[in-house]
């Protein structure tokens, strides 16, 4: 098992590079099956999940090359040999859903098992069943595995009882080649949403208003190979701002888009934190002392519930006592003990954590119960006085690339030991 091992305790400074967003790629990646054809995808995150995701389209019989570094990925989806996919394959991963509404959307037809992914609530996928049901499919769970089938869909008006991203991008692949017009109301608006939108658009779908209160599916007899780009990965974006942030750093995070930041740049401008946009980038920078501030994670446009954890580890070292709300996912502060350990003081009342800052985090050998927890774990560990051990680092590896090598870029005193490696050969004391 891979641990990092972090001296921490000094400011982060520099410029660090922000790579395709994971959650959109989970989208697009399945979204080529519905092309039949070659698609060209750019800007693909290095990272376990897409890893995972492109394996299980390979036993499907998708072709898959890579360049740029594995940045690039070019699938060859003509010649699909089975439309199940099963637990082995994608028991890792959250986003397997998405292979049901591709295939399904397809072929009319798919089994995939239940979906894996990161344990912060229980996370059921009704809504997702709703809008296959309402296109004409019928759904079946048995042995784990969920089977839908169609004789044909035809388009249809699903209301969410959720804004959810999984059910809304299910939904769009489900009906891109349905019968007449399917209305999404009360879809999600995250920018991933949007992205899957125009991968689609640019293998000939017709989807409007992605982004907006309801998306318009028109259905296309067909679809084409495309050649897209990824947009870059806002939650990783977030958890550099935050990095500096917390270490009193100043770094330029660059290749994002500001309009995809402006609630996590909203609350750290609350607390008192530098932040000077340009273009494509953010500077972070330590200003004033950090103040206390409430903060509610929402669906998009609201805070991001996949910043939650940094942003609490942020929270423990600002000045007073601050609110953390998690309105979308019901066990995402199971990390709060390990940040306690760290020196943090935090007390978990349902879903709001009230963190009394002021304190000094000092470093502790500590696990990840998920990834954006994992990533919080690291932030602390990087502003903490002494040696952080963390373990289970596979769950961050599922969506940061490079995660170490990017922070060690910015001055981070961070290393991945792994059972051949000694702490030794790093020299911490
Ligand atoms: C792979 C991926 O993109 N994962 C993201 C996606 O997860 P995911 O797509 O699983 O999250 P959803 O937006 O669907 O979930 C939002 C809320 O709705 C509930 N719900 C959802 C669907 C459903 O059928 N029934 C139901 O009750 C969930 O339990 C949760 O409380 O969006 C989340 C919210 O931004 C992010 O934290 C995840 O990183
Ligand atoms: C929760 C996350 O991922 P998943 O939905 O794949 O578990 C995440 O990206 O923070």
């Amino acid at each position: 098992m891979n641990q990092f091992l972090i001296k921490g305790g000094k400011p982060l400074s520099g410029e660090v590079a922000v790579s395709g967003a994971k959650n959109a790629a989970l989208g697009i990646l399945p979204a080529a099956l519905l092309s039949r054809d070659i698609c060209r995808i750019e800007n693909v995150p290095c990272v376990n999940d897409i890893t995972v995701l492109l394996e299980a389209m390979e036993d499907l019989g998708v072709k898959i090359k890579f360049e740029d570094n594995n940045h690039t990925v070019i699938m060859d989806c003509r010649n699909i040999k089975k439309l199940t996919v099963d637990y082995e394959h994608i028991k890792k991963i959250r986003a397997s859903y998405y292979l049901l509404g591709a295939l399904l959307g397809a072929y009319n037809k798919s089994e995939v098992a239940l979906p894996g992914g990161c344990n912060i609530g229980s996370r059921p996928i009704d809504q997702h069943i709703k809008g296959f049901e309402a296109l004409g499919a019928v759904v079946d769970i048995e042995h784990g595995m969920i089977k839908v089938k169609a004789h044909s869909l035809v388009g249809v008006t699903i209301y969410l009882d959720m804004a959810s991203v999984g059910a809304t991008i299910n939904i769009m692949m489900a009906a891109v080649m349905a019968e007449g017009v399917t209305h999404i109301e009360n879809p999600a608006k995250e920018p991933h949403i949007v992205d899957v939108a125009n991968f689609l658009n640019s293998m000939g779908a017709n989807i409007k208003g992605a982004g907006t209160d309801v998306i318009k599916v028109t259905g296309v007899k067909k679809m084409h190979g495309t050649e897209y780009m990824i947009i870059p990965d806002q939650i990783e974006a977030g958890t550099y701002m935050v990095a500096s942030a917390i270490t009193g750093g100043d770094v330029t995070v660059t290749n994002l888009i500001p309009k995809h930041m402006e609630a996590v740049v909203a609350k750290l401008n609350e607390m008192g934190v530098g932040v000077e946009e340009f273009d494509d980038a953010i500077r972070v920078y330590k200003k004033d002392n950090l103040k206390n501030i409430q903060v509610k994670t929402l669906p998009y446009p609201g805070f991001p519930t996949d910043m939650q954890p940094q942003f609490t580890a942020l929270l423990a070292v600002a000045e007073g006592m601050s609110i953390m709300t998690e309105s979308i996912f019901e066990n995402r502060f199971t990390y709060t003990s390990d940040l306690s350990r760290m020196g943090a003081s935090i007390k978990v009342e349902g879903n709001t954590a009230i963190v009394s800052g002021g304190g000094e985090l000092t470093g502790a050998e500590v696990s990840a119960p998920d990834l954006r927890a994992g990533a919080a774990l690291v932030l602390a560990g990087l502003a903490a006085k002494g040696e952080t051990l963390i373990n289970n680092i596979h769950y961050i590896d599922r969506g940061y690339e490079h995660f170490e090598d990017k922070l060690r870029g910015l001055g981070g005193e961070i290393y991945r030991i792994s059972e051949n490696t000694s702490k030794e050969a790093f020299k911490v004391v």
